[in-house]
């Protein structure tokens, strides 16, 4: 699903009018009463308070117009106007004067000097204060009113946005933002919904489609694209009948040392569970053992040192190259990474200490291959782009990095981002469960498996991310977040691959 940003929505907006040859105040009666209908589905007449304060550009326009169709269908509503200037709409206006002329419950106005209305924590608050028009930060009596609606439990829905958030562009530190408990986003959702920095303001949120102009869409290039259930299918690659294992790859994990050899097993282990053909791991001497007996499925190849790679040899032809979980950054692994990208001609997959090396010897990055995929947690991606100051700026740096080496990041966390020059892909599925050891050592022995089964590298990460998410889904449902650890998601991919093309209420998920 695309991402656009509030320019492009605008612009959406105007083609809309014109290719439907309708006018805005029509269109704004279509998203009121879409959201309308949603919000009588689920209150179903409940003689709930509900407190519905509206802008006066047309984000408040949408709100008032929500409020006659909440008043006519008799549910108990107070609607509020936030006076604050004379730049008012004219469809506000438009529905300013309808919601008085049909519903003869005029709103209430606040002049933004005086008394904030109360209320209650069992009230409904419907914030249509400001949506993608907002053009400065939110101070004065504006933050108090905010910082009043925030302080009480009553469940808030946010009309479009949650009023004080930036669609796409740098939030100012500190900003007046309301919280909202659920968000009803039109057309498309906002990048600042899936932002660390913001994120949590959005609640719950449902894309409504408003409708607007398809073809204004499809030729958008969006500022990121959402990988949701649908997107994943697009990408699977059934398998063929008449295939045998060399058809899907041959993995080489090159990971491991004498404390961390866990890593390794995790990583060799999702490699198999994501279906390559073959899988070695590469590993000091004395994990042979530990490798052999946790997976047998695997094959291995051992450095000459008993406890860290030293050097790493590995003689065979056409595999992918998976480096970095567990392998510590003792001098002599650091040469022999160094070494083992140097010889890689075809996209490998980097991760965990192989990160850290190529942040403490950035030459290195020259060296390796592109459309190689790094895939760095918040930690290791300071160490690689140093501080950011907000989330637009890690993305950016994030961009800039890809660029100038060809590599693909995948920056792990609550919604993972993959970045490929200026493509961000935000994927939809994971829980907070899965931020646990091991579990990104899983992730990178997935993407590689992918990349020898034949995946673009770009791809191989974009579904091996929703995958693994994916998995982690099913095993919270079975083990909480609290009891889900990496070998389990490792163990869920296989049915998460399967849950992908089940019909969801056939198996009520
Ligand atoms: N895109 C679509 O297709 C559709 C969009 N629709 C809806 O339109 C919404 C966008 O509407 P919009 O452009 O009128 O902007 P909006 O969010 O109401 O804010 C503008 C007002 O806020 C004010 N203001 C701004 N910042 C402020 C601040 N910090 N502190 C105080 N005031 C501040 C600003 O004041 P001014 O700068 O003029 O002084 C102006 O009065 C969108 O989110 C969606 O709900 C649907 O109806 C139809 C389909
Ligand atoms: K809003």
């Amino acid at each position: 699903m695309k991402i656009l940003s509030a320019q492009q929505l605008a612009q959406a907006d105007q083609a809309t009018l014109k290719s439907q040859n309708i006018t805005s105040d029509e269109l704004m009666e279509r998203v009121a009463q879409l959201v309308f209908e949603r919000m009588h589905q689920r209150l179903n007449g409940a003689p709930v308070p509900i407190k519905i304060f509206c802008g006066i550009g047309n984000n408040g326009g949408d709100g008032l117009a929500i409020a006659r169709h909440m008043i006519q269908h008799g549910y108990h509503v107070t609607t509020y106007i936030t006076n604050c200037s004379k730049h008012r709409s004219d469809d506000f206006l438009k529905n300013y004067e309808r919601i008085k002329d049909i519903t003869k419950d005029w709103p209430i106005l606040l002049d933004c000097k005086d008394d904030i209305p109360a209320i209650d924590n069992g009230d409904i608050v419907v914030d249509a204060i400001f949506g993608t028009g907002l053009n400065r930060p939110v101070d004065g009596w504006m933050a108090d009113l905010f910082e009043a609606i925030n302080a009480t439990q009553a469940f808030t829905v946010a009309v479009d946005m949650p009023s004080g958030l930036l669609a796409d562009t740098a939030q100012p530190e500190n900003s007046a933002i309301i919280k909202a408990d659920h968000t009803f986003t039109f057309q498309t959702p906002k990048l600042s919904f899936f932002q660390v920095d913001t994120g949590d303001f959005v609640g719950t949120f449902e894309v409504i489609d408003i409708g607007l102009d398809p073809a204004y869409i499809n030729q958008a290039q969006p500022i990121a694209t959402l990988i949701t259930r649908e997107a994943a299918q697009n990408i699977y690659k059934p398998r063929k009948k008449f295939t045998h294992k060399g058809d899907y790859g041959h993995v080489v994990c090159v990971a491991g040392h004498e404390s961390t050899m866990g890593a390794a097993v995790l990583c060799a282990g999702a490699a198999i569970n994501a279906g390559a053909g073959k899988v070695t791991a590469y590993i000091p001497n004395d994990g042979d053992i530990i490798m052999q007996t946790s997976l047998p499925e695997v094959m291995t190849l051992l450095d000459d040192d008993d406890h860290a790679l030293s050097d790493i040899r590995i003689p065979v032809k056409d595999y992918v190259m998976c480096i970095g979980p567990g392998i510590g950054q003792d001098d002599v692994t650091v040469s022999a990474f160094a070494k083992a990208i140097k010889y890689q001609s075809s996209p490998i997959v980097i991760d965990a200490d192989g990160l850290n090396i190529l942040a403490n010897k950035r030459a290195f990055l020259k060296e390796v291959p592109a459309q190689s995929i790094l895939t760095p947690h918040d930690g290791e991606l300071e160490r690689l782009v140093g501080k950011w100051n907000n989330s637009t700026e890690r993305l950016e740096k994030a961009k800039e990095l890809s660029k100038k080496y060809d590599v693909i990041l995948v920056l792990k966390g609550a919604h993972t981002m993959t970045v490929s020059g200026d493509h961000v892909y935000i994927n939809d599925s994971g829980n907070p469960g899965m931020a646990t050891a091991g579990s990104g050592d899983v992730l990178a022995g997935m993407i590689s498996s992918l990349i020898a089964q034949g995946y673009e590298p770009l791809m191989a990460a974009v579904f091996g991310v929703y995958i693994h998410g994916a998995a982690g889904d099913l095993v919270a449902q079975s083990y909480a977040h609290e009891g889900l650890k990496a070998s389990l998601i490792s163990n869920f991919i296989g049915a998460a691959i399967l849950q992908l093309f089940r019909n969801p209420e056939a198996s009520n998920s």
